[in-house]
C-alpha cells in the first residue's frame, strides 16, 4: 500500500486531537508526534501527547516545517513521520492550516486532509470546557493564528475533506467511511 499521511487541520478546539485519538483507538493509525514549546497542559504527557520543549532544546531538532503559533514554536520532523511509517502505511498528523499546506506541498497524494470546523460558540464553550486557564484561551481565541484557521485557506481549498464537528456521532460515521476508502 502506498504511504498516506491524514492531516487533521482546523482552528484550535474544533477536534483535531479527539479525531487523531480516536483514529489511534479504533484503526490503529499512529499519531504522529510533534514539538512544541507551549506549556504542558493538566493530563497531557512528554512524548506521547508532544515533545514538549525549551526554546533552546527545539532549535536541535531538524523539521520538516515548524511555525509560530500563538506565541508559541511547534515543528514536526521527517523522523517523527518515518517513525509513524515503520508503524502503518497510513497514519495521522495534526497541524494548523500553515503546515498542513507545507504538507501538501511536500507529500501531494499522499496527503489526505481533514478541515475540522465548528459552530463557532460551541467551539469556545468547549474551549473553556477542556479546563484550560481562562487568560490563555482568551489569548488564544484574539490570536491571529485562530483567526485564520477558523477558514479553510484558498491553497487547501479544493484538497481539504470539510467535517463539521457539531456532533460526535455524525462526524464518527464520515470518519469511518473516510478510513473505509483509504484502508
Ligand atoms: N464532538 C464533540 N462533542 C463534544 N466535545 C468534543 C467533541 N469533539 C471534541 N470535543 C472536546 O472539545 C475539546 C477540544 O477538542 P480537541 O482538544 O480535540 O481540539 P483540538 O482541535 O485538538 O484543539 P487544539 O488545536 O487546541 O489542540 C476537548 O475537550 C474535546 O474533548
Ligand atoms: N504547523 C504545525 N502545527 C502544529 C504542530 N503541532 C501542533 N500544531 C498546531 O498548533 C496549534 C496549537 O496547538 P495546541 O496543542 O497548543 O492547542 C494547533 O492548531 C495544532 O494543530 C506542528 O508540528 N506543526
Amino acid at each position: 500500500m502506498v504511504k498516506k499521511i491524514i492531516i487533521l487541520t482546523g482552528a484550535s478546539g474544533t477536534g483535531k486531537t479527539t479525531v487523531s485519538h480516536y483514529l489511534t483507538n479504533k484503526y490503529d493509525i499512529p499519531a504522529v508526534i510533534t514539538h512544541t514549546t507551549r506549556q504542558q497542559r493538566s493530563g497531557e504527557q512528554d512524548g506521547v501527547d508532544y515533545y514538549f520543549e525549551t526554546p533552546a532544546s527545539f532549535q536541535l531538532n531538524s523539521y520538516l516545517e515548524q511555525v509560530n503559533y500563538d506565541g508559541h514554536f511547534y515543528g514536526s520532523s521527517i523522523e517523527g513521520i518515518q517513525r509513524a511509517w515503520q508503524k502503518a502505511d497510513l497514519v495521522s498528523i495534526v497541524l494548523d492550516t500553515k503546515g498542513a499546506k507545507t504538507y501538501v506541498q511536500h507529500f501531494g497524494q499522499q496527503a489526505v486532509v481533514l478541515f475540522l470546523t465548528l459552530t463557532p460558540a460551541v467551539l469556545q464553550r468547549r474551549l473553556y470546557a477542556r479546563g484550560d486557564q481562562r487568560n490563555l484561551i482568551q489569548q488564544r481565541l484574539r490570536s491571529v493564528e485562530f483567526q485564520r484557521d477558523l477558514q479553510v485557506p484558498a491553497a487547501l481549498k479544493y484538497v481539504a475533506q470539510v467535517l463539521v464537528n457539531d456532533d460526535w456521532n455524525q462526524l464518527q460515521r464520515q470518519l469511518d467511511a473516510i478510513i473505509k476508502r483509504l484502508q
